[in-house]
């Protein structure tokens, strides 16, 4: 699997952009730097975004998106999202009022997007890929990605707080190549990390003690823009890396 770096950060600034995967050139994972990133023909070699929460940070492009590849594509771009997600999207997003309702344009039979709902914790097929979906902590409902594409496996944490479910599932997965997990905010702000399902330096330690690693990397994404600087200082003794944005990795 080829897994680029879009987005990696909690928010935007022009030194950071928001959550944003891309992997093999078809298949994003989030959408908080899409149409920022990619010209108009990689977007329109998107195929289908898996979507984590429906926080903001997480969905922005998908309108943009949307208004880009219209006219340009067989078939749908698939959003993959979880109820309670795929809800607010169509609900706050798709509704004709913020954006127009871009799963009936250009026609009801033949949309610009499909909004495809999973259940939380369920597994299911995308092409290629198998991606098991793992509830996380965080105060809507957010979920954790395991992709394999049967050679091997990538995580993506999603936003979350401290979590069992998920060191469960990853302990559990065979060929898990790397885990990007969330980090975001510095150790001061401990509290608001809690509140806000989030994970800081020293949360992000205590977790990866629940990790039986096996070789697989850590890398760390969502850093808050206005944290970057400390949040680094204080990740450096952990055994992880730090995202960079225009990465690109083989696994
Ligand atoms: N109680 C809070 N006080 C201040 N900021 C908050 C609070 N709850 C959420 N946020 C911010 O709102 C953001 C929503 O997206 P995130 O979860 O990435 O990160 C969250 C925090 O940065």
């Amino acid at each position: 699997m080829k897994l680029q770096v879009l987005g990696c950060h909690g928010g935007e600034l022009p030194s950071c952009r928001s959550t944003c995967f891309l992997v093999d050139d078809v298949l994003a994972l989030d959408a908080g730097a899409l149409t920022g990133t990619l010209t108009l023909e990689q977007l329109c070699k998107v195929d289908d975004v898996l979507v984590g929460h429906s926080h903001f940070d997480h969905v922005k492009d998908l309108p943009l998106l949307a208004d880009l590849v219209i006219g340009r594509r067989d078939r749908p771009v698939t959003i993959h999202a979880s109820r309670e997600c795929a809800k607010a999207l169509r609900e706050n997003m798709f509704n004709n009022s913020l954006w127009p309702d871009f799963t009936r344009i250009p026609t009801r039979h033949k949309p610009v997007l499909a909004i495809k709902t999973f259940r939380a914790g369920s597994t299911f097929q995308v092409g290629p890929y198998t991606v098991k979906s793992v509830p996380v902590s965080h105060p809507v409902e957010s979920c954790a990605f395991i992709i394999s594409d049967g050679k091997s496996s990538l995580a993506m944490s999603g936003d979350t707080g401290p979590t069992d479910k998920l060191w469960k599932a990853l302990n559990a997965t065979k060929n898990l190549k790397a885990l990007l997990l969330e980090t975001s905010f510095p150790n001061s702000l401990q509290a608001l990390a809690d509140i806000s399902g989030h994970l800081t330096p020293a949360t992000v330690g205590s977790e990866l003690r629940k990790f039986d690693r096996n070789g697989a990397q850590v890398m760390l994404y969502h850093l808050k823009p206005a944290f970057v600087t400390q949040l680094k200082k204080e990740l450096a003794p952990l055994p992880v890396n730090v995202l960079e944005l225009g990465e690109t990795f083989q696994f």
